[in-house]
């Protein structure tokens, strides 16, 4: 691989760089934890300078270069050597190129724009083709780098995965003229079954950032755009289960468009955190070892994990909104999620995974109080796409402070098999999937 010169690089304006978050990292570079396989040699360069201050434009670009790859390596829990120099050939190419270009109408400058969406992608745990190719797009959007030349300098992969990401969003903004329910729905599958997933996840990325950045439209642009992201994009990222990006797609739309339910949702919910550590997390916890040390359950099963979630703003409200019930009846502001392995030398897999299920249930009783009437039996009675699980609401509410309820779902891997991909699967309850076909077809990319 060349080494990167600095006289090869143009002089760039440094005053207008805007991301502190990756200078305060640069000042903390330490050459011996960079994961840079093979390319060393330029990093080298740096550390040869006598102070990490760097002077001139090109040390200064170096700089900038290696601190955004090491803050995206660090965040990527797999790397190849492949990976690692696609990353690198992608920031060498659009950094000097970004940071010349004027700021974007958000006031942000276009490097901090990629970088943001980068550092989104990494946390995805996207590969480096993806994340190269978000890095890449704000400079071929501005015209300043074509797609040709992403061919011959980054690879085949990444301008063809930048060329259907483009395609992706031509479309899109084509055909959403009409946002009613139907057409919705089917722009949605549409999306789903026609493109390369990684563009729709990378678009997915592009429309969080974008939402975080929107408050430099006016008001009524800021409402077109939240409309579109609650129509199509938030249940496109549930389609493709992303509770990360679905999560923060639909409360950001939410606020924009109804900004009074949400301070409502919002101040309800926000009230009942205490302390630094979220409250999902410390029940978590708790739940995790209370089962991990019950040796009637240890008995029957291999593996015992806690998931744990918050119910977006949005979700409630809508929970709020299709019976008029008040927040507190709202079962799962709180969810947990217990997944068991059963063993399978001590009987029928089914058997004693069902077994170790009603099990955790007692276990559960013994924490907190269970809320009356709020119990449901799908694995005695699956429901008719197949779904199974047992579902209970506990009083989590302790010393006189009242909490929100909380859901526990218990289910074995087998029932979570076909929560997550078969028929009873969540991109068809909730994500606009119709076919079960489809969803198989989503869960294999
Ligand atoms: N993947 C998947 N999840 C489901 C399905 N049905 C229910 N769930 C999950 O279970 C949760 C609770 O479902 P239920 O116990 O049936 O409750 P509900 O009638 O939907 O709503 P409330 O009683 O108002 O909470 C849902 O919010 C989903 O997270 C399904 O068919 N597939
Ligand atoms: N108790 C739970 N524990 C962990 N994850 C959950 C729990 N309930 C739902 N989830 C997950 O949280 C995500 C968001 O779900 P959300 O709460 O918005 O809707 P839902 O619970 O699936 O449906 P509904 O709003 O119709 O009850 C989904 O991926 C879902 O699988």
């Amino acid at each position: 691989m060349e080494v990167l010169h600095s006289h090869s690089i143009p002089t760039i304006n440094f005053s207008k760089l805007n991301f502190p978050k990756f200078h305060r990292r640069i000042r903390r570079i330490r050459l011996t934890s960079l994961k840079l396989h093979g390319i060393r040699a330029e990093a080298s360069s740096l550390s040869s300078s006598p102070s990490l201050s760097p002077s001139t434009a090109g040390e200064k670009m170096v700089v900038e270069l290696v601190g955004a790859f090491n803050e995206l390596t660090e965040r990527m829990n797999v790397l190849s050597k492949s990976s690692s120099r696609l990353l690198f050939k992608a920031l060498k190419l659009s950094i000097p190129i970004l940071q010349g270009l004027p700021l974007s109408p958000d006031s942000r400058s276009p490097l901090t724009k990629a970088l943001s969406v980068a550092l989104l992608l990494a946390d995805l745990q996207m590969d480096a083709e993806v994340i190269s190719t978000g890095i890449l797009r704000q400079a071929v959007e501005a015209g300043v780098v074509s797609t040709q030349q992403v061919r011959d300098q980054i690879g085949v992969g990444t301008a063809h995965l930048l060329h259907e990401s483009l395609r992706f969003k031509n479309n899109i903004n084509l055909k959403l003229q009409v946002l009613d329910d139907d057409t919705a729905a089917a722009l949605r599958k549409y999306c789903l079954t026609y493109y390369d997933i990684r563009a729709l996840i990378l678009d997915l990325a592009i429309k969080l950032d974008m939402m975080r950045h929107l408050d430099y439209l006016p008001r009524y642009q800021q409402l077109m755009v939240s409309l579109e992201v609650l129509k199509i994009h938030a249940p496109l990222a549930h389609a493709v289960a992303s509770n990360y990006l679905s999560f923060e797609l639909e409360d950001l739309s939410f606020r924009h468009l109804f900004p009074h339910s949400y301070l409502y949702v919002d101040t309800w919910l926000r009230s009942h955190e205490t302390g630094s550590k979220p409250l999902i997390d410390i029940y978590k916890e708790r739940l995790l070892q209370s089962l991990k040390s019950d040796p009637a359950l240890g008995k029957m099963v291999d593996e015992v994990s806690v998931l744990g979630r918050y119910k977006s703003r949005y979700s409630t409200m809508k929970k709020l909104l299709k019976d008029g019930r008040k927040p507190e009846a709202v079962n799962d502001v709180l969810g947990l999620r217990v997944i068991l392995k059963p063993k399978s030398d001590v009987g029928n897999l089914s058997e004693v995974g069902e077994r170790a299920c009603y099990r955790t249930c007692e276990i559960i009783r013994s924490l907190w109080k269970e809320m009356p009437h709020r119990t449901k039996d799908y694995i005695a009675r699956p429901k008719a796409n197949g779904y199974r699980s047992l579902h209970m609401a506990v009083d989590v509410s302790d010393n006189g402070k009242t909490r929100p309820p909380m859901e526990i779902q218990i289910r074995t891997t087998e029932m979570d098999m076909l929560a997550a991909n078969g028929t009873a699967s969540h991109s068809l309850y909730k994500g606009g999937l119709t076919d079960p076909e489809e969803v198989s077809q989503q869960s294999v990319i």
